[in-house]
């Protein structure tokens, strides 16, 4: 549900793998709380860098257990976890990042996104509301205006509208996840390592 492993000597690369679109299913979150305390306390790791595998960061919530009660840990503490680190988290977005696959990038320190990937708040096309923090989130970013724009018409944006209003750091045409770690460890001062 989700992969570890280390690179370039010290960043830790977690990858969600749930297929189709790496949905944050109870599987999931419990795999990545793990990984990301993992992270958080090897003191060879310098930085972290979360993406998801085959060509999409992650479509959020897992739409298959909302009929089921909740299992797993919640969302949210896992977010504040990421946010609360002491090591800079990365997340590399490719594909889409929407709802809560939006929310786990925005509680994450820094964001590089493939020009091709699209972000978004789709939850009021379910009937809800963004619930993993990022009706606080992205005002922070981006003002209140331009999030509930985002908010209340659910609609996608691209990276590089994304990168001009301030939610992105680096936009890229190249390897997105190759990029976020040399991101990540020119945010510890490695850069070239
Ligand atoms: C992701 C897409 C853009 C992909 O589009 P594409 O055209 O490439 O492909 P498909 O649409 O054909 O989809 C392929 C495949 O993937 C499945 N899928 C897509 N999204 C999800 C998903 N989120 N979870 C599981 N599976 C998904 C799809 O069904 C297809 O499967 P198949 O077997 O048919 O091949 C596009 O699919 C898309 O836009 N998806 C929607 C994404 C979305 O809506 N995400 C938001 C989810 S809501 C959310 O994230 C909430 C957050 O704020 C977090 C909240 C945390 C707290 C949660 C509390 C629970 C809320 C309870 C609500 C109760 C509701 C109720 O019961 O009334």
């Amino acid at each position: 549900m989700t992969r570890y492993e280390i690179v370039k000597r010290s960043v830790a690369l977690i990858t969600l793998t749930n297929p189709p679109v790496n949905a944050l299913s109870s599987a999931v979150r419990l795999a990545l709380s793990k990984n990301v305390e993992r992270a958080m306390g090897d003191p060879e790791v310098t930085a972290v860098v979360i993406c998801g595998e085959n060509g999409t960061f992650c479509g959020g919530a897992d739409i298959r257990e909302f009929s089921e009660p909740l299992q797993g840990p919640p969302l949210l503490p896992l977010l504040d976890a990421v946010e609360a680190g002491e090591k800079p988290v990365v997340a590399a977005i490719e594909g889409v990042a929407l709802g809560g696959g939006f929310e786990l990038a925005l509680f994450c320190h820094y964001r590089v996104a493939h020009y091709k990937s699209r972000l978004g708040l789709p939850e009021v096309t379910l009937g809800i509301l963004p619930a993993a923090g990022a009706t606080q989130r992205l005002p922070r970013l981006i003002g209140i205006p331009a999030s509930l724009q985002m908010i209340t018409t659910g609609q996608h944006i691209l990276a590089q509208e994304a990168l001009k209003l301030g939610i992105l750091d680096q936009v890229t045409q190249k390897n997105v996840c190759e990029v976020a770690v040399e991101f990540a460890l020119g945010a510890v001062g490695m850069s070239g390592a």
